[in-house]
Parts: structure tokens; sequence; C-alpha cells
């Protein structure tokens, strides 16, 4: 497969960067059709990025260069469960997890939907006997409160999407996270709780996680020290891997642990039983539903035309905003409070897939691949970085993302804050002219040597791009389709950009490393064979905690 400079279209991309710079998005807008052509409607989302810096021309150029790049191919290898995943040799079948539609999904010639259905029977038999009361603590307390130990992808998106759905959870469960190794978190959540009515859920795929075993260790301690016996951990803890055996090694039971899989990557794990805290807090009806709206998204992939497909969409405005005209970040920005940690959620799912520098087979690629993704709920951020977005020298195209029907409606507040949502990418697109601040000015009574003095301040030179998402409402099945929209767009870039999108291996050098230094400040003895600032350093923290420990 030929790197993305090979293509015929990337050539041809080349010589439509500076119009691309030169021309003014709003400019594009001549064009009268131009709403209907760059926007559509795809389960309950309305996708607009017609302001972008893209014209019919530039639009053909990439929908070329996704076919050079072989998506067509691409996709049906993933949905048919072909080893995508080459540097670990796996599938990746998170599609499958959701996969409603009854038809066999095969790994190595083995059809995969009968363990996954097997497991989703498990997590909805499991979450009613909770929900219902009659999987009862050790002392024959109900359960109440639910406690997710895990990192990363074991615990991103169980997080996200139990705030975002919050509106649909009834009061039968209080759900919490535990995933950082720093004690104050697990601390805090400890101390609310009352160990007879917790029920651990200790998730992590590989189960050597150090933060999650530790904090897993933590949590059996708690429970131990309030008195009950060893037999209280079946009845407390229950685990989502597919290390079973380091699981059992833990003490959690064969009959606790539930099931996943080398063909799910972490960050696309909510699918599976690592979405059990969801099933747990909205029921499992609720858990369908989202399986449902990512299953529907995947079929609109799948099946829609390549010209009005929003994966492709999405992804062909994230290449040519940062491969070819250099903008390196991208803000996610919801106008939806349950929203909160979607842009975190985004940010693993994206960096962990994209932040590659060779291509699938080695070889260092010469262009920029995936985008530094960053972003909070755009209201707090308007009275934050917002001045960042449109007067800095540096552009961030944005996502936008909200609602037509609040999912907690309370009277006057929903109005106001979608006329922010149209204000601000009206603003990003169009700026203001010095002329129309100079109009403005005079129109307020301002003196005329006052108004030349503030011009340049007032100025915004708008043309920066964004997307808009705008959903019915965030609904169960709506929330499903919206992250599938995202999984697929990260897909389609790992394509274009020839990476592989579902490993991590950059990730585990400061993990290796960890784990030496550690016995290293737990004895007190620093080696020499570090680089001169990590010795030093490292031979402060101790001394200093030496010091700071005999002052008590
Ligand atoms: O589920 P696990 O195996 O504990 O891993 C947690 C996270 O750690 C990572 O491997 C990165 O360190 C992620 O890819 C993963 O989501």
């Amino acid at each position: 497969m030929p790197q993305l400079t090979r293509h015929p279209a990337w050539t041809s991309l080349q010589e439509q960067i500076a119009p691309a710079l030169e021309t003014p998005i709003k400019s594009l807008f001549s064009d009268p059709d131009r709403f209907d052509k760059y926007s559509l409607k795809v389960q309950n989302i309305l996708l607009d990025i017609s302001r972008n810096p893209i014209n019919d021309g530039v639009m053909n150029l990439l929908l070329q260069l996704v076919r050079e790049a072989g998506i067509e191919q691409w996709r049906e290898r993933m949905f048919e469960g072909d080893i995508i995943n080459s540097t670990e040799q796996r599938a990746v079948l998170h599609t499958a997890l959701r996969n409603r539609s009854g038809t066999p999904v095969l790994v190595r010639g083995k059809d995969v939907m009968p363990v996954i259905d097997h497991e989703l029977k498990r997590i909805r038999v499991f979450v009613n006997a909770v929900r219902k009361g009659r999987w009862r603590g050790h002392s024959g307390k109900r359960i109440t409160d639910v406690v997710n130990i895990g990192i990363g992808g074991s615990d991103l998106g169980p997080r996200m999407v139990t705030q975002a759905l919050k509106p649909y959870a009834d009061d039968t469960l209080r759900v919490h996270f535990v995933s950082n190794m720093d004690g104050v978190e697990i601390a805090n959540v400890l101390r609310e709780l009352n160990p007879e009515r917790v029920l651990f859920v200790v998730a992590s795929k590989t189960f050597t996680t150090s933060e999650t075993i530790t904090n897993a260790e933590t949590a059996r301690n708690w429970l131990m020290a309030s008195s009950f016996d060893r037999r209280a951990v079946a009845k407390h803890f229950v685990a989502v891997s597919s290390n079973v055996e380091a699981v059992k090694a833990f003490g959690i039971a064969p009959e606790n642990i539930f099931q996943m899989w080398d063909w799910v990557g972490g960050r696309f794990s909510l699918w599976s039983a690592i979405g059990l805290p969801i099933a747990l807090y909205l029921g499992f009806r609720q858990f369908e539903e989202l399986l449902q709206g990512a299953h529907d998204m995947d079929l609109h992939f799948r099946n829609a035309p390549l010209e009005r497909n929003a994966p492709i969409w999405m992804a062909l405005t994230t290449l040519w905003n940062s491969t070819f005209l250099g903008r390196s970040s991208q803000a996610i920005l919801p106008y939806d409070w349950p929203l909160q940690k979607f842009s975190a959620y985004l940010q693993q799912a994206e960096m962990e897939s994209n932040g590659k520098s060779v291509d699938r087979d080695g070889n260092p690629v010469p262009y920029s691949t995936g985008s530094i993704i960053w972003g909070q709920l755009g209201i707090d951020g308007q009275h934050a970085f917002y001045q960042y977005l449109h007067q800095s020298n540096t552009i961030v195209p944005a996502d936008f993302i909200g609602s037509i029907e609040s999912s907690t409606p309370v009277q006057g507040h929903h109005e106001k804050l979608m006329a922010n949502f149209f204000a601000q990418t009206e603003a990003l697109m169009a700026g203001i002219s010095a002329d129309d601040v100079r109009r403005d000015l005079t129109a307020k009574g301002m003196a005329a040597d006052e108004i030349e003095r503030l011009i340049p301040h007032k100025v915004h030179r708008g043309n920066r791009p964004t997307n808009t998402l705008l959903l019915d409402r965030l609904d169960p099945r709506t929330l499903g389709a919206l992250i599938a929209l995202y999984e697929h767009k990260i897909f389609i870039l790992g394509v274009i950009w020839d990476i592989c999108s579902f490993d991590q291996w950059g990730v585990e050098l400061g993990k290796t490393l960890a784990k030496n230094i550690l016995p290293e400040l737990q004895s007190g003895e620093i080696k020499p064979d570090h680089d001169d600032s990590t010795r030093n350093l490292m031979q402060y923290f101790v001394e200093k905690r030496r010091q700071l420990h005999s002052e008590g």
C-alpha cells in the first residue's frame, strides 16, 4: 500500500493549498447550494462541514485521495474481522460488539457473535440482579454504589457516557470512577461509601495496569478492614478483562469475570463489558439503545456513498485542515453540559490511535498525522480560551456540538445557550473587519482618534474552520451514533495516513521506566545510570521526603 504522498490526488491537493489559504471561507457561500451540499442528516445528527476552506474541487480531490488510499477495502476488512491491527496481529472489532443485525463476523474463520451475545446476556442478567436487589452485598444489604476502577479506555468511555446520559438514569444506583494513581482520588471516593453496599468493577483489559491494580488492592483492603471475611470479595468485586488468570490470581471468582477480547482496543471498548457501569447505572435497555445508535452509524459508514458519508466528511475536513493546511490541533466544543467529558474521551481515542510517525511497514511518514485534540464545554470555554480561537495567529479548527432539545429542559436556558453556539461559529468564520468596527464605534459616538487606536485590537480576521454537529437531543441512541461517528473518523484518517491506528506502543517506554524507578524511590538508592536531571530530581525527592517525614 503506497504512502499518502504517492497518490496522484496528493500532488493535486498540494496545488490547492495556496488558493485555500487565500480564499475567505465566507466567500465560498456565493454558491447558494453550499449549505445543502456540505451538510447531511444521519440518525439524529445534522452534520454541517460547509464552514471549512474546502471548495468543490478540493472536496473531489479529497474523495479521490480517500479512495486511492483504499478506504472501501479497509472498511470491509475491518467489519469482516480481518487482521488489520498489523503490529499486534489482531482483528479490530468494536463494530461486532454492537452488531445488531444477526449476521456472523468471522475472525480467523470463527464467528465471534455467539461469544459476544453470550457475554451481553451475562451483562443483562447481572445488571438486572444488582438493580433489582437480587444480587446483594456479603452482609445481605442491597448494593447502592458502583465504583469503576480502571484507566484510559477502561475508564474514559463509561465515565463520559454515564455523565452524558445522567438524565436517563433513575435513582437505583450511584456510579463513581477511580482512575488515578494519586491516592487522593480513591480516598475521596471511599470516604463517601458504605462497604456493605458497594460493588467494585475492576476494569482492565490486560489486568496488568499498575494504576488499576494499585487502586483495586486499596479497595480490597478497605473492604477487608471493615470486618468482612475474605469471602466478601465475591459479592463486592467483579472484573472485566481478557486476562482471566490474572483476575483469578487477584482473588475475583471466575463467575464474576466479564470477558473482553484481544480484538477490542481499550479506547474502543465501551461497547463491551467495559460498559458495565453504564448498564448498571442506566439499566440494560438504555445500554442496548447506545449499542443500537452505534450500529446505525456503522451501517451508514458502510453503506452510504463516500460523497455523503458523515465519518468520511469528518475525516476529510481534519485531513485537509491538519496535514495540508498545517493546523495541528482541533478543539471539541460541546454546548451540552452532559458532554463534559467528551473531549477527554476523544483525546484518548484519537491521539492514542493516530499519534504515529511511521507507516504500517515501519517507514517514517513525511507528513503530520494525528491532531492534538482538546476542548471543554463551549460556553465555559468562551470565558477562558475563545479569545485565542478568535484572535490569535494560530488557527484551531473546532467541532461545535449542540442539541435542539436539552435533555434536562429548564425554562429560559436552552435558547440562550444555543444563541451562543450559533454566534460563535458565525463569528469564527465571518470575523469583523476594520470598516465594520469603525462603523459600529462611530455609531456609538466614539471620537475618531480613539476609534482608529482601537481598530487593530477589535478586528477579528475570521476564516476559522468549524464543523457543526446538531443533535435532535442527547439520548442513548444519538450518543451511540455520535461516538461511532468519531471512531470511524479516526479509522479513516489512519487509513489515509497509512498508519496502524490500533496499537499504542508509545505508552510503553514510560511504563517500563516507572517500573525501574519505583524500587529506587522506595529504597532511597538512586542509581547513577539516569540522565543528570532525572538523577538529581529523584535524589532531591528522596532527601526532601526524608526531611519532611522526620519533621512530622
Ligand atoms: O485496560 P487496561 O489494560 O488496564 O489498559 C488501560 C489503558 O492503558 C493503555 O494501554 C495505555 O497505557 C490504553 O490503551 C488502555 O486503554
